[in-house]
């Protein structure tokens, strides 16, 4: 809570004015049954009737101050909040944004969506309202307290004592609803999240014929999510009237050993009205001190899961002296690397040396290791031993971010955002004219399909760029990549839905037009690989295999198995097309 005060402080003089108009909205409040009292007594029991109609007038002028106040108090307090609400999302977002791509291996998606969402909602209920509210409580009823004390010190003492079960039996309540609400909290990340990935996954649904165990599955997480909201329900039919109850014994019970005192005249009757005005400022609070306790407490534990997140330190950051060259060349050199994303080592030994300009092709077995060696050159795992350099300095050793930006990535899993062709291919790139997006685009063999689409490169692609065939969509990720002309591209299995043809032609382009760029491809095609400067087949972690297409096929090893299992029957397609 303290952390959250500090985003709270932020906005001091918001919070001065919002908190001096609070409080003299409690202080005109008191004066309310006060000035009752003096009706009563004064002005009618005594006689003094002149002071009645100042005294009323005075009472609209409090209640048009508080009007006024009131709403200056819910409005600056509501803008704090959304400001709050606003910073922390802000440096959330932000501080994920940093993350390297292990965290996000071990993230699920929907919780880290309900810590952006719901925490900060929670925390954003709490600062412009339940805080507010909290403060005022206290106020109001110490403020009562010493009031009512004042005005007879035994009646007080009795109505305190009466309203203490209230403030007991809301705080058993809410504790109940507490736990309720944090079931419901989860089981609604549940219904979400298998609703996202549903609809996520629908084709697969349909493809399965599975839509009525996934409706069954749904209709039983709805089913528990109605159950525990009946519970809730439940809670607060069993508790809210017992409160009720209770509020109404307290006022009778006043009403009478006041009346009681009235007739011994121990107190005057004005007195017993300004009572009955007061006790509202006790039994509210002790009310709301049930709600006000757990809003607090779900506060806390947000808070918590928040904080977490923005106390946690990325594993992969630039050095203090990073080394942030203009630009760079791309000669890159693989030092006795080894790698593991946890215990199991995955590449082991790797030793290479890629001039610049260099076109390497990668193949081998599913799992060996292949997309992992390209994940070091640009950081987004950093190796476990060795070194990998870049014109002669260690990765490490360079600032991430001049680092990343002479690299051009596509990976395997093609991912288009909901937006127009144009502005994803422009995502790396947004200050390219449309000149370089459509020679971008030449160059990745999508031009014309763009081109003859109704409104070309402003066609609105639906998430991940359905409405797309694959091919389309690694082909639009490849002019992405293009665009930002980096020195360093990484065609990770990026053309593995494209017909041989298209794939000869996207190549014979890159070679031709990114000439200087050093190039990897993973590819499980040989007509792919085939005209790379150097192949390297990667097994279990290792590099078994490394030189040119006719070395590897004099080697007659694993590379060659390859090569005559793909074209034991198309001798003719080698020869015509590749
Ligand atoms: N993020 C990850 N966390 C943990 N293990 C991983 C992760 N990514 C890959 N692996 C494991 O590392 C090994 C190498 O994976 P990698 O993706 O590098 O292989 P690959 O040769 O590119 O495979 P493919 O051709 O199927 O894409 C595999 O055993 C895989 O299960």
């Amino acid at each position: 809570m303290v952390r959250i005060l500090k985003y709270v402080f932020k906005h001091k003089s918001m919070l001065l004015i919002g908190s001096i108009s609070m409080l003299i909205v409690i202080g005109v409040d008191h004066l309310i049954p006060y000035l009752q009292k003096l009706i009563v007594d004064d002005g009618i029991k005594n006689g003094n009737s002149s002071i009645i109609v100042p005294i009323i007038i005075g009472i609209l002028g409090i209640t048009l101050l508080k009007a006024v106040l009131g709403y200056v108090k819910e409005y600056l307090y509501d803008y704090i909040g959304a400001k709050v609400h606003q910073d922390l999302k802000n440096e959330l977002f932000h501080h994920i944004q940093k993350f390297e791509f292990k965290y996000f291996d071990g993230m699920n998606t929907g919780e880290l969506m309900s810590r952006i969402g719901e925490d900060i909602e929670n925390i954003w209920q709490t600062i412009g309202f339940g805080l507010r509210l909290f403060v005022e409580n206290i106020i109001y009823f110490v403020v009562s307290t010493i009031i009512l004390f004042f005005l007879d010190w035994k009646l007080a003492s009795i109505c305190l004592a009466i309203m203490i079960p209230i403030g007991f039996m809301a705080v058993r309540m809410n504790r109940q609803l507490g736990k309720g609400y944090g079931n419901i909290s989860d089981q609604t990340a549940e219904i979400n999240s298998a609703a996202q990935q549903n609809i996520a996954g629908v084709r697969l649904v349909k493809a399965f014929a599975r839509e009525k165990h996934e409706t069954l599955k749904f209709l039983k997480m709805n089913r528990a999510y109605y159950d525990l909201n009946m519970a809730q329900a439940k809670t607060i039919r069993t508790y809210f009237p017992q409160i009720e109850l209770l509020t109404n014994i307290s006022l009778v019970a006043m009403i009478i050993v006041g009346g009681y005192f009235v007739l011994k005249n121990e107190i005057s009757l004005g007195t017993l009205v300004a009572f009955s005005g007061y006790i509202w400022n006790l039994i509210w609070p002790m009310r709301n001190l049930g709600w006000l306790t757990d809003l607090l407490s779900r506060n806390q534990a947000s808070s918590k899961k928040i904080f977490d997140i923005l106390d946690r330190k990325t594993e992969i950051f630039s050095k203090s002296d990073a080394y942030s060259p203009d630009g760079i060349e791309g000669d890159i050199e693989y030092k006795n690397v080894t790698f593991s994303y946890n215990d199991e080592v995955v590449l082991r030994n790797i030793n290479l040396t890629i001039p610049s300009g260099s076109k390497v092709a990668l193949m081998g077995t599913t799992g060996a290791g292949k997309s992992s060696l390209l994940h070091m050159i640009g950081r987004y795992y950093d190796v476990k031993e060795g070194e990998v350099k870049v014109d002669g300095v260690n990765v490490k050793d360079f600032h991430l971010k001049k680092l990343r930006q002479n690299m051009s990535l596509v990976s395997q899993d093609t991912f288009l955002f909901s937006d127009t062709i144009e502005n994803n291919i422009k995502f790396g790139n947004t200050e390219a004219t449309m000149d370089e997006v459509r020679e971008a685009c030449r160059i990745a063999c999508c031009l014309d399909f763009i081109e003859n689409l109704e409104d070309g490169f402003k066609t609105e692609i639906g998430e991940r760029g359905i409405g797309l065939s694959g091919g389309q969509k690694q082909r639009i990720s490849i002019a992405r990549a293009l665009l930002r002309k980096a020195p360093i591209l990484i065609l990770d299995d990026a053309t593995s839905a494209l017909d041989m043809e298209t794939e000869y032609e996207l190549l014979k382009n890159l070679n031709n037009r990114f000439s200087d760029s050093t190039m990897f491809i993973i590819a499980h095609r040989i007509s792919a690989v085939k005209n790379a400067d150097m192949i390297l087949y990667v097994e279990d972690g290792e590099i078994v295999e490394q030189g040119t297409h006719q070395q590897l096929l004099q080697l007659k090893g694993k590379y060659f198995d390859v090569y005559q299992e793909q074209f034991k029957d198309f001798e003719t397609v080698e020869s015509g097309v590749i």
